[in-house]
């Protein structure tokens, strides 16, 4: 196991109601990276204002960062986490062709939904958030119940259920923190575009037929690519289009 990357601290809690609340509560006092894992997290936040349950056994923690940059480039941390994710996940179970990565933020296993990603920025002064909390929640041990979840959401797997893989949350910290800083340190030193290329590599259903559904209009056409800002483009009858943010369905 690779190890602990310098310069990062690590905090453990046994319980927390939201890793990015406790990011945002603790992030005046840090000065530098730092992981949050909670093993129990009572008040779990997704994407869009959704909730996230998470179950005993499962990860659930947000990495602070101090990027001082715009908000835009920061954004692209999305695809910086979900780079480590896959990375993380192979480590643990040696079985990179089960894993792809969904625009904009999860991960998928087997085509369930292992994975999710909620980035937040705070404290803004002149146009930069003082820090950014890029929550992660992974489904460990356990998957939410679909009934529970909204209809049209990608069908949620767990780790052990898809690869029989065990891992426990601080584990998986310690393989997911290297794996971080080493796309951080490629998307630091050499921008997005390696990060681009690298996304695209594992992404799933480029060249296929999906559905995007933004807040105000719903788009279908081929997965063509994601471009410099991290948008979503679509090829439609209609020609290319570019989506900043969206839901996508396949
Ligand atoms: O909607 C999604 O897919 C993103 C889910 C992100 C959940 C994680 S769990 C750790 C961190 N703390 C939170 O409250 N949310 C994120």
């Amino acid at each position: 196991m690779t190890d602990w990357p310098t310069g990062y601290g690590r905090r453990v809690l046994a319980e927390v109601d939201s890793t990015n609340a406790e990011a945002a509560r603790i992030a005046p006092t840090l000065a530098g990276p730092e992981w949050i894992l909670g093993l129990r997290q009572t008040a779990g936040r997704g994407r869009r204002g959704r909730d996230w349950r998470s179950q005993e056994g499962n990860f659930a923690a947000t990495l602070v960062l101090q990027p001082n940059e715009a908000p835009d480039v920061i954004a692209l941390r999305s695809f910086v986490a979900s780079l480590a994710l896959f990375d993380a996940f192979v480590a643990v179970t040696a079985r990179p062709e089960a894993f792809s990565l969904k625009w904009p933020n999860d991960v998928l296993l087997n085509g369930g939904k292992v994975a999710g990603i909620l980035l937040e920025s705070a404290g803004f002064a002149g146009g930069r958030p003082s820090h950014i909390a890029i929550g992660i929640g992974v489904n460990l041990a356990q998957a939410p119940d679909a009934a529970q979840l909204e209809a049209t959401a990608t069908r949620p797997v767990s780790l052990i259920s898809e690869c029989g893989a065990q891992v426990d949350p601080e584990t998986f910290l310690d393989v997911l923190a290297p794996a971080y800083a080493h796309w951080e340190h490629q998307f630091v030193t050499y921008g997005f575009e390696p990060i681009r290329t690298a996304w695209m590599a594992r992404a799933a259903r480029i060249g296929e037929v999906i559905t995007a559904r933004t807040m105000r209009e719903e788009y279908v056409g081929t997965f063509d690519s994601v471009d410099k800002s991290g948008n979503l483009v679509l090829k439609t009858a209609q020609g290319a289009v570019s989506i900043p943010a969206a839901d996508i369905f396949f």
